[in-house]
């Protein structure tokens, strides 16, 4: 079957993309993986695809000054064009909103935060706040997914390919918005939350002091996270918060601080790989989904775990 991932705002590939491209290549069985990128194409984007096995790549010829509509405007020509039965993204805030769309326009199913898609495209995911895993199969003949990170190992493809490029436009008369001003994200050395291999979060026991968390983020290559009473605190911002009202991470390795598990705070890590839990509490609810309990003060046991990391690297 033809599928098309579209890979938002991408100039380049990083894990997330690289991991749809694996997930739809693997599905494809003979048919075209297609790619959009919603920003005028970049030579290192074309780069990048080609050991994916991307057989054709779309993007606009110039940066729209209007919002949504436009994006929506553009993944619809692809899907035109390109006739896929799958279309694959990242579940960002832009992409679920795209295929929301874009499902009621076209009548296709549409399917967040997938973890697993078999190649007749039964979709498994987690729901109700993470406490179960259901299986869910569209019935429409286009089917729009997205999908957690790290829910595929990032391979490339036995072949690599060379992608034929296309200018693609938004087909739309009177975009409904447009963007009058922009800031820039805070920039941070540390992997993005809902993309990091290893998560370290904190919650209400670090009593408004995440040094700790971070310094131990820092020596595992990984991203700092939060529970909500850590984050309605103050004491860090409201985007690292994890659960049922914030992001859901799902990394190699997550590592919970002085958290005690709340349901909703679960349904946002508890697909993680390994999770490592360190709590004073021996009766926390975190112990019922961890992979390694330490029962301690999060203060002598991170510095020691900090320790002895650094120790063993030399
Ligand atoms: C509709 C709804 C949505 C919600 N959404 C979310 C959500 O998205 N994310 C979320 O996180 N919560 C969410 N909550 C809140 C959730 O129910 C919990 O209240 C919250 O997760 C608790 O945060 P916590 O574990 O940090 O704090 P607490 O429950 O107070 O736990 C603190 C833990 O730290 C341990 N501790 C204390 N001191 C130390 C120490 N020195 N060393 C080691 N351990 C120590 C304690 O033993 C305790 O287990 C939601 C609640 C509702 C009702």
């Amino acid at each position: 079957m033809n599928i098309l991932v579209d890979l938002g705002h991408a100039e380049s590939i990083a894990s997330a993309e690289a991991e749809l491209l694996t997930m739809a290549l693997s599905l494809a069985d003979g048919g075209v993986v297609s790619a959009l990128t919603h920003v005028p194409l970049q030579d290192q984007l074309v780069a990048d695809l080609g050991p994916y096995g991307v057989g054709r790549v779309f993007a606009p010829q110039t940066v729209a000054a209007d919002v949504s509509a436009t994006d929506t405007g553009l993944l619809e020509s692809v899907i035109r064009e390109t006739g896929p039965r799958l279309v694959l993204a990242s579940p960002t805030a832009d992409a679920t909103e795209w295929f929301g769309r874009l499902g009621a326009r076209l009548g296709a199913a549409v399917i967040t935060e997938a973890i697993a898609l078999a190649e007749d495209r039964t979709v498994t995911k987690s729901v109700l706040a993470g406490t179960h895993t259901t299986r869910v199969v569209p019935k429409t003949d286009l089917v729009f997914v997205t999908v957690k990170a790290n829910s595929i190992e990032a391979q490339p493809a036995p072949s690599a390919t060379t992608p034929q490029t296309h200018r693609c436009e938004p087909g739309i008369a009177r975009p409904a918005a447009r963007i009058v001003s922009t800031s820039p994200a805070p920039v941070s050395d540390r992997p993005k939350l809902t993309e990091a291999r290893v998560v370290v979060a904190g919650g209400r026991g670090l009593d408004g002091d995440f040094s700790l968390v971070e310094q131990l983020a820092d020596e595992l290559g990984g991203a700092v996270g939060a529970s909500r009473a850590a984050t309605d605190a103050g004491w860090i911002e409201h985007s690292a918060q994890i659960g049922q009202t914030g992001v859901t991470v799902s990394p190699q390795l997550f590592v919970s601080v002085g958290i005690s598990g709340a349901v909703q705070q679960r349904a946002g890590m508890q697909t993680s790989k390994v999770i490592v839990a360190i709590n004073k509490d021996e009766e926390a609810q975190v112990f019922e989904i961890a992979d390694f309990g330490i029962v301690g003060d999060l203060n002598d046991v991170l510095p020691q775990a900090i320790a002895e990391i650094r120790r063993r690297r030399g």
